[in-house]
C-alpha cells in the first residue's frame, strides 16, 4: 500500500482529499467509505499531542489517526442520535461530510431554468399513466423526440409543468366514442397553463392475457373507464359478460394483470403495453368503432402567438351571473361571424353550483350554474376573432382565453383492419 506522509503545510482535508481511498481505510475502516467526516485542524510539527494538530513523524500520525478515527466515529454516534448529520464539532472545530465526487451534485445552470430547452436537449413532456399508454403515444406524436414522463394522476402532469419539471403536459380531453374527460376540463380551469396545441390519435385497443390464458378463464375485465367504454359493445359481442373494473390508465392495467399473476383478469390495452408487460393479445381492435379517436391538448406555461397563416383553433371559458339564458348571445356573436364552433362543454360553476330564484307567490326554484367550455376555427390573430370575443365579454361576468393554436390537421389514416 502507499505509504501517506504529510507534508506540514497540509490541512487533514486536503490531504484525505488527496489519497482519499487509503486515508479512508485508515480512518474509518475498509467498510466505512460513503459519509466521511474530516477533522478541519492544521498539522503542526511542533504539536507532540494531538489537540487540534497531528505529530511530526509517521508513528504520530498514525495515532493521531486512529485518534482521530475513535473521535469521528463517537462523534458521529452521538450526532446521529441527535438528528444532526449534517456538521458537528470535533476538539471545538467543525466538521464536513466528504461527498464522493462521483456524486457531488453539479449547480443549476441558465439552461435548465429555460422554458424550452433551446440547447438542444430533449423537451420534457408530462403524461397520465405508465409506459404503453395512449397518453404516452400522443406525447410522442405531439413531440416526436421527447422525453415522456409518466405521472400517476393528471393534477400531477399540470403541476410538473407549473414546477419546470416538465416542459410541457399532453393531457386527453375527449374521445369520439367515450366523450370529454371531464377532470381535464375542470382542471385546465384550476391551472394557469396554456393550451399550445392539439393532437388527436387514433385508439386501437387489444384484449390482453397473460401467455396461455384463453377467453373462458376470464371472470374479469381492467381497463381506464374510457377504454372499458369505447369497447363496452365489443366485450359483450365477445361473450365476456364479466365484471369491468376501472383503474388509472390502460398501460396501468396491463402491468396490474402481469405483476400479479392474474389468470383470471385480462386488461384493455395498447399492443406496445402487451409487448412492455409480456402479455398476449387475445383479440385485436376491440373498440366498437374502427375510427377511435382521442384528442389531446399539449400544454405550457406560456401561451404561444397566434398566426394567420395555417387553421388555428380557440379555447375559452365563460360563465355568467344569469345563468345559461346568455348562451343563445354567446353563440351568435361566433355565427354572425362565420365561426365555426367545433365543441361545446359545460361543467358545474365551482364557486356558486346552484342559484335559488325566489317568487313570493310559487316559491323557490334552484338553477344549477355552468362554468362553458368553447372551441371555435379560428386565430386570435384575426379581427373577426377578436371582435367576437369582445362581444362574448359583455354577455359575461367570467372570460378566460385557454389558448389558441394550431389545428392537428394530419391526414385521416384508415384503421387498421378496414
Ligand atoms: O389509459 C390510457 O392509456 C390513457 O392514455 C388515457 C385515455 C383517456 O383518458 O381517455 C387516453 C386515450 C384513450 O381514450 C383511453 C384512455
Amino acid at each position: 500500500m502507499q505509504s501517506i506522509s504529510p507534508s506540514p503545510s497540509k490541512t487533514l482535508k486536503s490531504l484525505i482529499s488527496d489519497h482519499k481511498p487509503q486515508i479512508r481505510q485508515k480512518i474509518l475502516g475498509p467498510n466505512h467509505t460513503a459519509r466521511i467526516r474530516v477533522v478541519q485542524c492544521i498539522y503542526r510539527p511542533d504539536s507532540a499531542n494531538f489537540s487540534g494538530g497531528v505529530g511530526s513523524n509517521r508513528h504520530d500520525w498514525q495515532s493521531s489517526c486512529a485518534i482521530l478515527a475513535s473521535k469521528v466515529v463517537s462523534q458521529q454516534q452521538e450526532t446521529e442520535k441527535s438528528g444532526n448529520s449534517e456538521i458537528t464539532a470535533v476538539n471545538g472545530h467543525k466538521t464536513l461530510d466528504l461527498v464522493p465526487i462521483e456524486n457531488l451534485p453539479k449547480p443549476l445552470t441558465i439552461m435548465d431554468l429555460s422554458p424550452a430547452p433551446m440547447h438542444g436537449s430533449q423537451l420534457r413532456v408530462a403524461y397520465q399513466g405508465v409506459p404503453g399508454a395512449y397518453s404516452e403515444a400522443a406525447a410522442g406524436k405531439a413531440y416526436p423526440k421527447c422525453e415522456a414522463i409518466p405521472c400517476d394522476q393528471f393534477e400531477v402532469a399540470f403541476q410538473a409543468v407549473e414546477l419546470w419539471i416538465a416542459d410541457r403536459a399532453v393531457l386527453p380531453v375527449e374521445n369520439s366514442l367515450g366523450g370529454s374527460i371531464h377532470r381535464n376540463y375542470d382542471l385546465l380551469l384550476r391551472h394557469r397553463l396554456h393550451i399550445v396545441g392539439e393532437v388527436q390519435l387514433p385508439v386501437h385497443h387489444c384484449l390482453l392475457a397473460l401467455p396461455g390464458v384463453r377467453k373462458e378463464y376470464l371472470n374479469r375485465v381492467i381497463s381506464h373507464p374510457q377504454a372499458l367504454a369505447q369497447c363496452e359493445l365489443t366485450l359483450t359481442k365477445l361473450g365476456l359478460n364479466v365484471c369491468r373494473e376501472a383503474v388509472d390508465d390502460t398501460a396501468g392495467a396491463a402491468e396490474f394483470v402481469a405483476a400479479n399473476n392474474l389468470r383470471d383478469t385480462a386488461a384493455i390495452a395498447s399492443a406496445r403495453a402487451a409487448d412492455l408487460y409480456g402479455l398476449q393479445i387475445l383479440a385485436d381492435g376491440i373498440q366498437d368503432d374502427s375510427g377511435n379517436v382521442t384528442r389531446f391538448v399539449m400544454l405550457a406555461r406560456e401561451p404561444i402567438i397566434p398566426r394567420t397563416d395555417r387553421p388555428f383553433k380557440t379555447s375559452i371559458v365563460f360563465a355568467h351571473d344569469k345563468g345559461t339564458s346568455v348562451l343563445f348571445k354567446v353563440l351568435s356573436a361566433f355565427a354572425f361571424r362565420n365561426i365555426s364552433l367545433t365543441k361545446i362543454e359545460s361543467r358545474p360553476h365551482r364557486n356558486r353550483p346552484i342559484r335559488l330564484v325566489d317568487d313570493a307567490n310559487v316559491g323557490t326554484a334552484k338553477h344549477f350554474e355552468y362554468m362553458f367550455y368553447i372551441d371555435f376555427e379560428a386565430s386570435m390573430a384575426e379581427v373577426r376573432a377578436q371582435n367576437a370575443l369582445a362581444e362574448v365579454q359583455e354577455f359575461t361576468s367570467f372570460l378566460r382565453v385557454l389558448g389558441s393554436y394550431p389545428m392537428d390537421m394530419t391526414p385521416w389514416s384508415p384503421p387498421r383492419g378496414d
